[in-house]
């Protein structure tokens, strides 16, 4: 296997905060006849390293601890294609629906399915799996035949579930439409507009964050969660950086990929959502009042190089 791009070390920090909530979870656990397994959440900014985190993470869980471990992307629960064509027509005027990618494109029912049949071990669970390159980049559904398997009578011990938006929380109308009238017009000069709310109609803005609500309430909000790692920065320009870093190596790599004005397009993308819920993830998913005081939180900064510069708990 490949090495990992991210630093042995960084692993083992990440770990030494998360692994004894695995085992008191675990351990919690084991008197039970219906096992629950750990659900550790890993949410970054986009190309913060998600997916090579889990890898990492998968990785180390299985082989320097023995546990049973498996991973979700948040990407792999898009709709299937002819859905996200219903939800673009349907919403013709949104600029955050045209595409997947934002709370209103996913498959709450087949999230929902999947969580449970992890509970049931009379039933082989099914991994769901998005293929992005079909329907001319699209993207659609990948044949069922193709998504992984856990077989019936296998327990998972820790399922790391990744996604870009994951840990955001909704907030209610008043407060959207009070930042979105704070929010001065987006910055015409910036090459990487940081502050884009402006950008959208507030009932746009509104909509996904209804979207973000049924999420949470059903599988995203903080009781679904045991533990969350959080890949963040402390320049939101990064975000555009880290993708542009990405995109020229492609070019080099296969001679294709984005220019780095459809970079910006598509970063700018998700600025709003920045805008609006990192605050509040910044200060603690599992804050008062959410009744899972409990639980742990993890934040990983990072800078341009995606070097991490600072690892520290959130206390609430
Ligand atoms: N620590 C790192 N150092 C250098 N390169 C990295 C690091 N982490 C990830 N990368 C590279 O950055 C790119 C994006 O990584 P990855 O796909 O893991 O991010 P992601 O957050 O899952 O992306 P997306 O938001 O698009 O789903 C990949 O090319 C990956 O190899």
């Amino acid at each position: 296997m490949p090495a990992s791009k991210i630093p042995e070390a960084d692993i083992e920090r990440v770990l030494s905060h998360v692994q004894p909530f695995i085992a008191q979870h675990l351990n919690t656990q084991s008197s039970k006849s219906t096992k629950r397994p750990f659900i550790l959440g890993l949410t970054g900014l986009q190309g913060s390293g998600k997916s090579t985190w889990t890898d990492a993470l998968v990785t180390a869980l299985q082989q320097g601890f023995n546990y049973n471990t498996i991973n979700l992307s948040l990407d792999d629960l898009y709709l299937d294609h002819d859905e996200i064509v219903n939800v673009r027509t349907n919403n013709p005027s949104n600029q955050l629906l045209q595409a997947r990618g934002q709370p209103g494109t996913h498959d709450i029912d087949l999230s929902l399915a999947f969580f449970q049949s992890l509970m049931d071990p009379s039933r082989d669970t099914l991994i769901p799996s998005f293929d992005k390159s079909l329907f001319n980049g699209e993207g659609g559904r990948a044949p069922r035949e193709s998504w992984r398997r856990v077989p019936a009578g296998t327990s998972v011990d820790v399922v790391v579930f990744e996604g870009w938006c994951i840990g955001f929380q909704p907030l209610s109308d008043d407060v959207i439409k009070d930042t979105w009238n704070k929010t001065l017009q987006t910055q015409a000069t910036s090459k990487y507009p940081t502050r884009t709310l402006k950008d959208h109609a507030i009932e746009d803005l509104l909509e996904v964050n209804n979207n973000l609500r049924r999420y949470c309430e059903i599988f995203m909000g903080p009781r679904h969660f045991d533990y969350l790692v959080h890949l963040d920065t402390d320049d939101l320009v990064n975000v555009y950086e880290w993708r542009i870093q990405q995109e020229h190596a492609l070019w080099q790599m296969k001679n294709q990929g984005m220019t780095d004005d459809e970079v910006v397009k598509f970063v700018k993308g998700y600025m709003p959502a920045y805008e609006l819920y990192l605050d509040q993830l910044r200060g603690s998913l599992f804050g008062s009042r959410s009744g899972c005081e409990e639980k742990g939180q993890l934040s990983v900064i990072m800078d341009k190089k995606r070097k991490v510069v600072k690892m520290a708990g959130i206390s609430l």
